[in-house]
């Protein structure tokens, strides 16, 4: 049931070189297609071999039709290769050079969590991708279109395939220079082999889809994403970023653990949209088991649950620049998707996260440790150009911009609002450089530092800190530069005070 290839770290691949790759570079490259068919192992097809394979495009080799085109099952000969062909749609379609180009920057993606375009075929005025066949249908199927003879998805299996799409996705987004933006992540387009091993597909055709290329048609469904799965930004205005697939990607891992459609109009109106009808439901840990997919009969760890349910909560937050980066989504999930004897995920080391914001909204459910909170006093709460914003904060998950109270992973009551802390947050280690001096110097303590302090002390100022942040969230006005999580779980005492700065990159646009 679990492959566990699929499911591995993805080997750190050494960042591609302008030459080398441009890996998701879309428009034609300035050196020669010899040189570009060098790089890459695509395979050319005339449209008589991909009749041949599909015999005839036959309706009984259709496979469906999708926002592109129609997707038939092929088998290549004389390989017996069982191929998907997309026949892409004829309106819109690019010059033979530009569908090249596009085509050839697409075969340059290679990841276990991808699936893999094998070759293309542009003859005459036909243009057809062919992809490796995966065996498994879509998750939409398996959670949504279950078969009677198959079991439904235990919560491990479903872990672990929200693990191999984040990878999938992390590579897109971190892996390839310049990143590539997913765009239309959902259920059906996470395809899953006999192993239940996710790969995702229709990753970066919008440039040769409908309502692009020579002739521009107007704006389709398909150009504006999926309804239930669109970041509300890009739904809005168009406008996309690396954290509109991080929302898609938390649509998807909401419907792991409830078993619900992104969009259900058989369900009563406010139950209809996924997002709307949890996010009522993430600021109270007991209500979680409720959100649960039925079909689980609880079989998960209540750890698990929650911890599932705040990366979630995190990734569809109203604010683009709340969203946690899809590394530190993986990282996370990496260790809820480990079977453990006693099915409880192992504790996530906090200094496995780039940014610290998934780190401390996993803390808060996690019992078993304390977390690494990140507070600010008050008193100090000024950027260090004293106005209160720091344009890295911009670049930041840990947004200083005012969040939908709906919108936010409500699992802590903490203000993000203080004056930043010199400590660079790397890939691998957080390390403190040197600290603004703080009001109060107890609360000026680096993350992973020690602080020195005797308990008695401590738990003062904790105490002072918590009715400081009680008092701070009950006064929260609309231009409060803070981000706020609901603190439900009354377990104080486990609380430490930490700051940190973390240093994030910016999103990177894809065109
Ligand atoms: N490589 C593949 N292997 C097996 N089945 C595939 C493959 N690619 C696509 N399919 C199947 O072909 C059908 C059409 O896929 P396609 O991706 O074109 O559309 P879609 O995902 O249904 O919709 P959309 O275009 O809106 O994403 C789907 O049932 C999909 O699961």
């Amino acid at each position: 049931m679990h492959c566990f290839p699929c499911f591995s770290t993805p080997k750190s691949k050494k960042s591609p070189t302008a030459n080398e790759t441009n890996a998701n570079e879309t428009r034609p490259h300035a050196h020669d297609e010899a040189e570009q068919s060098e790089e890459t192992t695509l395979k050319t097809f005339t449209f008589r071999e991909l009749a041949t394979a599909t015999k005839n495009f036959r309706q009984e080799c259709l496979l469906g039709e999708g926002g592109f085109g129609r997707v038939y099952k092929g088998t290549l000969q004389p390989t017996g290769h069982v191929v998907a062909v997309k026949q892409l749609d004829k309106h819109g379609l690019h010059g033979n050079k530009e569908f090249q180009a596009e085509v050839f920057s697409l075969g340059r993606l290679d990841h276990p969590n991808l699936v893999k375009l094998v070759g293309y075929c542009a003859d005459g005025d036909q243009r057809l991708l062919v992809y490796d066949y995966v065996t498994g249908g879509s998750l939409q199927d398996h959670l949504h279109e279950p078969k009677s003879d198959r079991e439904p998805m235990d919560w491990t299996t479903r872990m672990q395939i929200a693990y191999g799409a984040a990878q999938g996705l992390d590579y897109l987004h971190d892996k390839v220079n310049p990143p590539v933006i997913y765009r239309d992540l959902k259920a059906s387009n996470v395809l899953l082999d006999d192993d239940l091993c996710p790969k995702l597909s229709d990753f970066g055709l919008h440039k040769l889809g409908p309502g692009t290329g020579d002739k521009m048609v107007s704006l389709t469904s398909r150009v504006m994403g999926t309804y239930g799965y669109s970041a509300p930004e890009y739904t809005r205005g168009g406008n996309l970023t690396l954290k509109s697939d991080v929302y898609s990607f938390g649509v998807v891992l909401l419907e792991l653990i409830t078993g619900r459609r992104a969009l259900d109009t058989t369900r009563p109106n406010d139950e209809q949209n996924l997002v709307s009808w949890a996010q009522p439901l993430f600021g109270d840990p007991k209500k979680y088991p409720e959100m649960a997919d039925p079909v689980l009969e609880n079989k998960f760890s209540e750890r698990g649950l929650n911890q599932a349910v705040a990366i979630a909560s995190m990734c569809v937050q109203e604010e683009a620049t709340t969203r946690p980066l899809i590394s530190d989504v993986m990282v996370a999930l990496s260790f809820l998707s480990m079977s453990t004897e006693d099915g409880v995920p192992t504790t996530v080391p906090t200094s496995s996260f780039r940014d610290k914001s998934m780190s401390i909204a996993l803390s808060r459910h996690d019992s078993s440790r304390s977390p690494e909170l990140v507070v600010e006093d008050e008193k100090s709460s000024t950027s260090s150009d004293g106005s209160g914003s720091n344009s890295e904060e911009d670049r930041s998950s840990l947004s200083s911009k005012p969040v939908d109270e709906k919108n936010q992973a409500q699992s802590l009551k903490i203000n993000y609002r203080y004056s930043w802390e010199e400590v660079e947050v790397s890939d691998e280690k957080l390390s403190s450089k040197s600290s603004h001096k703080s009001n109060d110097e107890s609360l000026s303590s680096c993350y992973d530092v020690d602080v020195d302090h005797d308990d008695s002390l401590r738990n003062k100022e904790k105490e002072e800190e918590q009715s400081r942040l009680e008092h701070i969230h009950s006064s929260k006005t609309d231009d409060d530069q803070s981000v706020y999580f609901d603190d439900e779980s009354g377990d104080d005492d486990e609380v430490s005070f930490h700051r940190i700065k973390s240093e994030v990159g910016s999103d990177t646009t894809e065109d």
